[in-house]
C-alpha cells in the first residue's frame, strides 16, 4: 500500500481530489458495537453492549442446562486453581467430619497439622468440622498454611475457623482434583463413607499412576487396623490387588512416623519436579 485512498472497487483515487460536495458524507453517523463501526442501513437500533448486557431481562431457563453448568465447572476450576497455584509442599488431610473436639482423634488431628507445619508443609483438608477442623488448627496454631477447600452441601455449614486459605466449592469432583493437584502426600484419619472414598479415590491414582509417588498414610491403627486386614487377606489374597499395591499403604500411629513418610514423599517429588 502507498498510502493512498483506494475507493470501493479497489480503483486508486487521486489523493488531490475531494469528493465533489453531497456525493459523500464525510462524517456519517456510526454506531460501535466494540470494535465494529456500523453506519447507514447497518446501524438499525442504537444501544450499546452494556445496555444490552444490564437491561434485558428474558427467559432464565438456560442457567438451568448444561451448558451454563459448564461454564460454572470452569469457573471453579479457574477460582481453584488462581488461589492454590502458589501454594508450596502440602499433605492433603481427610478425616471424619464427625469427630467431636474433646475426642484423642481430634487431639492427634491437631497434633498432625502441627507437625506438618513445623516441617513446612501446607496441609488442606475438606474444610469442614471434626478431624478436618482439628488439622487446620493445628497447622494454623504452628503458623504454617492451613487450608481448606470446602463444599456445598444441602445444610448450611461454613468453613472451620482455623481454615487461613478457603475456597469453596460446589461440585465434588472439582474439590478433588485440587486435593489431589496441590499436594504431594495424604494422610487419611479415621473417618467415615467420605473418608472412604477419598482413600480409595487416592489408591486409584497412585496405583493407575495418575499421580506418581504418592504416599497413602492410614493414621490411627486401632480404626484402620480391621480395614488393612481385609485388604491384605481378602482382597490382596484373593489376587484382586498386588504386592506394589498394597505396599502403597503405610498404616501408624504415630505423628512422627506419618511426617517421616510425607517428607520422604517431597524429596522424591522434588526429585523429579
Ligand atoms: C457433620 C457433617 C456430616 C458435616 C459435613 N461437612 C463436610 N464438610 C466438608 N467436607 C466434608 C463434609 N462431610 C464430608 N466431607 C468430606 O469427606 C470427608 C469426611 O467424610 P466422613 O465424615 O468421613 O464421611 C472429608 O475428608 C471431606 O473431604
Amino acid at each position: 500500500m502507498d498510502g493512498r485512498q483506494q475507493g470501493p472497487d479497489g480503483d486508486r483515487t487521486d489523493p488531490n481530489v475531494l469528493p465533489a460536495e453531497g456525493l459523500a458524507d464525510e462524517h456519517p453517523d456510526e454506531r460501535r458495537q466494540g470494535p465494529v463501526v456500523l453506519r447507514r442501513s447497518r446501524m438499525g437500533e442504537s444501544s450499546t453492549t452494556d445496555q444490552r448486557l444490564l437491561d434485558s431481562r428474558g427467559p432464565t431457563d438456560w442457567v438451568h442446562t448444561d451448558p451454563w453448568r459448564v461454564l460454572r465447572i470452569q469457573a471453579e476450576f479457574v477460582e481453584g486453581f488462581g488461589a492454590l497455584a502458589e501454594v508450596p509442599h502440602a499433605t492433603t488431610v481427610f478425616g471424619s467430619a464427625r469427630t467431636p473436639r474433646d475426642h484423642e482423634e481430634y487431639s492427634q488431628g491437631m497434633r498432625l497439622g502441627s507437625a506438618l507445619a513445623g516441617t513446612g508443609c501446607a496441609v488442606i483438608t475438606g474444610g469442614g468440622p471434626g478431624t478436618m477442623e482439628a488439622v487446620n488448627r493445628g497447622a494454623s496454631e504452628a503458623g504454617g498454611l492451613s487450608i481448606g477447600l470446602g463444599i456445598e452441601l444441602p445444610f448450611e455449614q461454613g468453613l472451620n475457623p482455623w481454615v487461613d486459605l478457603g475456597v469453596n466449592f460446589r461440585y465434588f469432583f472439582t474439590r478433588k482434583t485440587m486435593f489431589v493437584k496441590y499436594a504431594q502426600a495424604f494422610v487419611c484419619l479415621p473417618g467415615g463413607f467420605g473418608t472412604m472414598d477419598e482413600l480409595f479415590e487416592s489408591l486409584t491414582l497412585v496405583q493407575t499412576k495418575k499421580v506418581t509417588k504418592f504416599p497413602v498414610v492410614m493414621f490411627g491403627r486401632s480404626y484402620w487396623q480391621g480395614l488393612y486386614d481385609w485388604i491384605r487377606d481378602t482382597m490382596h489374597a484373593s489376587g484382586k490387588i498386588g504386592d506394589q499395591e498394597l505396599g502403597l499403604l503405610h498404616l501408624t500411629d504415630d505423628v512422627d512416623d506419618a511426617v517421616r513418610v510425607v517428607q520422604e514423599a517431597y524429596a522424591a517429588w522434588d526429585a523429579t519436579h
